[in-house]
């Protein structure tokens, strides 16, 4: 029997490849919204499909800012995706999460200023909820995967999202540890944002490179990053496989299955048929009824 999961996975900077998948095969997908990051690379672990998209491309030529959400969100879609998990490399906004350790996402902050973050708009206006912007279900398991990993983690963690490609000012690294972020990046967001709006539960485990420049002494240099990243990098791949491995013959339906249900206010007769082309793998569920 083939299992109901598919699951998309995004790897961030340092992951740009997982080795061991059973049948696969670099795929390109092209979206009403341009190229994602790179071709995705589908696969299986036993019969749970997988397909992994690395976030800035490989070899890395795609820089936060350029990295096309949107793209990369609706390919994960058109992919057949059920669910998505991402990795990403992190700073650490305090003492106790130190370099090495797993932040597994519960919230976030947004500093992000220059990316498209909906598929909606004019013509079809939707606003889901973002009050709790991850996946629970997908979180616990993602903690039990790093757990079963003997991997380090720090769980409900709050994760700023900055715009880069510059790292932080101490002043604005002080100021992110006053309001309250534990972690800090550049790319989750809009991604978290697209795939709520795609219907997709999404989870994040922030993989710590580095204390961010709030700590006396320290200054946030991608050397120290990639090294960090290569040094756990067997443990993050364990992480995914734990997780792979683990997940159950079945799939109950999850709430963000539907969060476009009660998302959507445009009327009918107002929807733009232009933007309607554009949504039919994110909102497919819904448009077939149109
Ligand atoms: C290479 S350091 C900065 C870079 O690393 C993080 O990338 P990702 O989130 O994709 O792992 C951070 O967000 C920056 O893009
Ligand atoms: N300190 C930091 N700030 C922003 N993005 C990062 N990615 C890894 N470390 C980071």
């Amino acid at each position: 029997m083939t299992s109901p999961w598919t699951i998309g996975i995004i790897g961030g900077s340092g992951l740009y490849a997982l080795e061991g998948l059973e049948d696969e095969q670099w795929i390109a997908i092209d979206t009403p919204w341009g190229k994602p990051s790179d071709e995705i690379l589908c696969g299986r672990v036993g019969d749970v499909r997988v397909r992994f998209l690395p976030r800035h491309g490989r070899g890395h030529p795609i820089p936060p800012t350029e990295v096309n959400a949107r793209a990369n969100i609706d390919a994960l879609k058109r992919a057949g995706c059920t669910d998505i998990i991402a990795i990403s490399a992190v700073g650490s906004l305090r003492e106790e999460i130190e370099p090495g350790r797993f932040a597994v996402v519960e919230q976030f902050i947004d500093r992000t200023k220059e990316r498209v973050d909906s598929f909606y708009g004019k013509g079809f206006v939707a606003h889901v909820s973002m009050a709790d912007p991850v996946c629970e279900r997908l979180s616990k398991k993602l903690t039990d995967a790093i757990a079963a990993a003997k991997g380090k983690m720090a769980t409900g963690a709050t994760y700023l999202a900055m715009e880069g490609p510059q790292f932080s000012t101490r002043a604005e690294s002080r100021m992110y540890r006053q309001w309250g972020a534990d972690v800090i990046g550049m790319t989750a967001l809009p991604e978290a944002r697209l795939a709520r709006e795609a219907e997709l539960p999404y989870a994040l485990v922030g993989m710590v490179t580095d204390y961010d420049c709030w700590r006396e002494g320290d200054a946030v240099d991608v050397t120290q990053v990639v090294e960090q990243m290569q040094s756990n990098s067997k443990l993050a791949r364990d992480v995914v496989t734990n997780f792979l491995k683990k997940l159950p013959k079945k799939r109950a339906a999850s709430p963000i299955d539907t969060a476009l249900d009660d998302a959507i206010i445009t009327a009918p007769d107002q929807h733009d048929p232009k933007l309607l082309a554009k949504l039919d793998a994110v909102a497919g569920r819904l448009l077939k009824a149109e």
